[in-house]
Order: C-alpha cells, then sequence, then structure tokens
C-alpha cells in the first residue's frame, strides 16, 4: 500500500514549507465500507471501474461519495463528476476539473466524455511509442475518477435519442478501454434494468454493488446472471438498512457490504480540505514554472 504521505508546500522564494496535511493516493485500495464481520473492505479501483446499483434511497449515492472522497484527497487524481441531480456530487464540484462538474446538461456531458475519449486515445498513442501498457505512480499521466449518478438521466431520461445513443457509446468505450490509461469509471444507477445496463456494459465493470433491488432479476443485472438463483439477492436486503449491498469482483462471489457513510457536514468538509490542498498545489505549480515539482512535494 502507498503510504499517506504529508503534503508540503513551499510558500514564496526563501520561505519555509508549509505542512499542509495528509493526502491519499488513488493507487491505494479504496475504503468502501465492512463486511459481515465489521472488517474493513477496501478496493482497489486503478485500472478498474465500478457499477453501482439499488433502487431508490438504497444508499447508492452515500457510496459514490465516499469513493469520492477518496479520489478528492488523491492528489495524483483528477475528478470529472456528472450529476444530473447536482446535489449528490455538488459538494464536491470545487475539486473538480475546471468544467468537468457536469449538471442536467447533455450537451456537456457528451463534449465531457468526447474530450476524455480523445485523451484516451492521445495516452493510448503514447503509451505504445514508449512500448508500455498502463499508467503507474508518478507518472505524467494523472489518473482520472469519472463519477456519474445516474447513468439513466444521461442515457435513457434527458435529450434526443440520438445524443443519448452517444453518450452511452461513449461511456461504453471509457469503460472498455480507459483502465489501463487511468480513466476509472464510477457509475451509479436507479433503474438496474437491460434497457440502462446491457450485459455487454455490465460485464466489463470490474466492481459491481447492488443495494437493495426491487427483484431478484434488477440484482441479477447488477451483479450477474444466477446469482440470485444462487442465494444471492438484493432483494433481500432490508429497506430499513440503507447502505447495506452485495459486492462483487470480477469473478468472484457476492460479499455483504455495509458501505461507509459520510454525512453532509462531514462530505462538505472533507470537500472543502480537498479542494484547499487542489489549489494550493495548482497555484504552485503555475508560480514557480522553474521547479519541476511544482514547489510542492509529497514527503
Ligand atoms: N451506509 C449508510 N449508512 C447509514 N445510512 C445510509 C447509508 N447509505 C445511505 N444511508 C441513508 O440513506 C439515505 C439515502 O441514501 P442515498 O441518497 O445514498 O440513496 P440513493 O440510492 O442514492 O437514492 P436515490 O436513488 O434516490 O438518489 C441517506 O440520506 C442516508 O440517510
Amino acid at each position: 500500500m502507498i503510504a499517506m504521505p504529508t503534503l508540503v508546500a513551499n510558500t514564496g522564494p526563501g520561505s519555509q514549507p508549509v505542512t499542509l496535511g495528509p493526502v491519499l493516493s488513488i493507487f491505494d485500495p479504496v475504503h468502501i465500507g465492512i463486511d459481515e464481520f465489521g472488517q474493513p473492505v477496501r478496493v482497489p479501483l486503478i485500472y478498474r471501474n465500478m457499477l453501482i446499483g439499488g433502487e431508490p434511497g438504497s444508499g447508492k449515492s452515500a457510496l459514490l461519495n465516499a469513493i469520492v472522497a477518496h479520489a478528492a484527497l488523491s492528489l495524483d487524481c483528477k475528478l470529472i463528476l456528472l450529476d444530473g441531480k447536482r446535489v449528490e456530487l455538488g459538494q464536491w464540484r470545487r475539486c473538480a476539473e475546471a468544467g468537468a462538474f457536469v449538471g442536467p446538461n447533455m450537451d456537456q456531458a457528451r463534449k465531457l466524455l468526447t474530450r476524455l475519449q480523445t485523451m484516451m486515445d492521445n495516452r493510448y498513442t503514447f503509451l505504445e511509442e514508449c512500448e508500455r501498457r498502463k499508467v503507474i505512480p508518478g507518472d505524467a499521466f494523472t489518473p482520472y475518477l469519472v463519477a456519474i449518478d445516474e447513468i439513466a438521466y444521461f442515457s435513457a431520461t434527458v435529450g434526443k435519442k440520438q445524443d443519448r445513443e452517444e453518450f452511452a457509446a461513449l461511456l461504453r468505450d471509457l469503460v472498455a478501454r480507459g483502465r489501463a490509461v487511468g480513466i476509472i469509471v464510477i457509475a451509479a444507477t436507479q433503474r438496474p434494468s437491460s434497457d440502462i445496463i446491457p450485459t455487454s456494459l455490465r460485464d466489463l465493470f470490474a466492481w459491481r454493488f447492488a443495494g437493495r433491488c426491487t427483484s431478484h432479476s434488477s440484482s441479477d443485472i447488477v451483479l450477474g446472471h444466477g446469482w440470485a438463483q444462487q442465494g444471492w439477492t438484493a432483494n433481500s436486503i432490508s429497506p430499513t438498512n440503507p447502505g447495506v449491498g452485495l459486492l462483487i469482483a470480477e469473478g468472484g462471489t457476492p460479499q455483504l457490504v455495509k458501505s461507509a457513510y459520510l454525512d453532509d457536514a462531514t462530505c462538505a468538509a472533507i470537500a472543502r480540505y480537498a479542494a484547499t490542498l487542489r489549489n494550493t498545489v495548482n497555484q504552485q505549480a503555475a508560480t514557480t514554472p522553474a521547479d519541476p515539482a511544482g514547489g510542492v512535494s509529497a514527503a
């Protein structure tokens, strides 16, 4: 595991470095909750994607926020946020890249994913020329975490059919090809139906979390066909226990997890702290071009 470094910023020529506080790394496993035995559940997200499904109120946004919190505190990761409701991920707006917080605007969503797709292709060209297969810690390529709450808003609800199809195709391409170049997609949907999550798309997500679902088949749409018949169904989760869900990894068996929960005040406090860290790093990078580390180092 990569150690949690402390960010040290130089405040100007001749001044003493200022310690800002600890930061995380997106190359570290992300704490998403506890298992049935109260043990922490940490999932590696780098080179992977996660699909979060479940009925309204099952705790999807809460899990998404816990993951975004880790990414926001990881200064080796950039944030792209798409949130049709604006308030689910809104607290992280200042941590996102410029222009990379998209609310209920299909046009902006398509343009953002198109830019990401172009960047992904450029990164592959670079890796190919360097005879490498993937990004690594400390690389010139910073990983991106793309959080979407909720997929169906863009892929099935708003805009023209052609635009929705284009959005779905772009998302599929990013999920399919983005992993090696450091693009991590975490997407939530309250409609785990086959028109929103076709098997071909679901199977591209290495991690899948099914919060309480209204039916066995909705649960299977998230986890994979046949799990309900084997007794693993998110339909049996109590509606009075939000945040509980079944987590499955590629090729694994579902595991019961209670997701970590950050209330609004805690989320806001972490977001403010992360935004301050990020601003400091960006300012240092802008004002001290002669220093290859931008005047900021992780010590
Ligand atoms: N892990 C958790 N622990 C405790 N309470 C939780 C947890 N996750 C969610 N909750 C509670 O459940 C409520 C609903 O959660 P959340 O908004 O994440 O659901 P959702 O599935 O995203 O709903 P929607 O689809 O309507 O957006 C939260 O406001 C919170 O009170």
